[in-house]
């Protein structure tokens, strides 16, 4: 199960570009709950929104799926009508322990919604047909120049009526509100019991590989994509998450 994140306790020479390791793998519930305000608020309510969008008998994919939070929080939330989850993430370490999880996940529930986890890049992926996609905090690690695209093609892949739920950590264009929210995201993993040090390299980490936008750029980009319309449903912090409508 789920250890103490503390990777990055330990002064470093030189910081490595984060990766979705087996050392990450291990410790990445707590890392997240710790890093993202609102986390489990957002994994609790993608499967109330999935209840609400997902449409009998089809396929919902959770694309950058990590260790399937969003699959189970779904899987506990949707009725039984013959839905299909497709979790989809490229790190094979992630991919090993969300199979696992989901296997515990299925002892535990009465008629299991059917969920299949594969290790593939999403922006090579074809999309089959489907009512619901959930992309959690997983764009943001899309080089930016393919973001588009990604997006077109789930727009594409969306049957009438379907809806893609997208969460990400937002920049902000204007410096008093990033530097006021950015402060507060530190406050929030301080709180948390995260060093000053382990603020720093996480922050220097992530900085080269993870890239968020601000959410003009995000609303606007749904639009060129084809998405009707984009909405908050939630915003804590700098961390936000949006459904986009077919
Ligand atoms: C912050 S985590 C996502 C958290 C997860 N969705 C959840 O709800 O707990 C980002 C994930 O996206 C995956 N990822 C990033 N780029 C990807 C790509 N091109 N194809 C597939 N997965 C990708 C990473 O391996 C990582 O597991
Ligand atoms: O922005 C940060 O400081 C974070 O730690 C955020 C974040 C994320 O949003 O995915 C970055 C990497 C880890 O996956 C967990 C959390």
């Amino acid at each position: 199960m789920s250890e103490v994140d503390n990777l990055f306790a330990n002064p470093f020479s030189k910081v490595n570009d984060f990766a979705f390791d087996h050392a990450v793998a291990r410790v990445f519930p707590d890392m997240i709950k710790r890093s993202v305000p609102g986390y489990p608020t957002i994994i609790e309510s993608i499967g109330v929104i999935a209840g609400q969008y997902a449409q009998p008998d089809t396929l919902i994919y959770d694309l950058g799926c990590s260790l399937g939070a969003a699959t189970q929080s779904m899987r506990r939330h949707l009725p039984q009508q013959g839905n299909r989850i497709l979790a989809v993430d490229n790190a094979e370490a992630m991919v090993e322990r969300c199979r696992e999880y989901l296997s515990a996940q299925d002892a535990m529930l009465e008629e299991p919604i059917a969920a299949e986890v594969i290790c593939a890049d999403i922006t090579e992926l074809t999309l089959q047909p489907c009512s619901l996609v959930v992309l959690n905090f997983t764009l943001q690690f899309v080089p930016p120049e393919q973001r588009l695209a990604l997006l077109r093609q789930i727009r594409q892949a969306l049957l009438p009526g379907g809806v893609l739920i997208l969460s990400e950590k937002l920049t902000f264009t204007d410096s008093q509100t990033q530097n006021s929210l950015e402060a507060l995201h530190y406050g929030f993993k301080r709180a948390n019991g995260y060093s000053e040090l382990e603020i720093a390299q996480k922050r220097t980490a992530i900085e080269n590989v993870m890239r968020p936008d601000p959410l003009e750029v995000h609303q606007q980009r749904l639009l060129d994509a084809g998405f009707s319309h984009s909405h908050l449903w939630f915003q804590c912090l700098n961390f936000c998450s949006m459904i986009a409508h077919a």
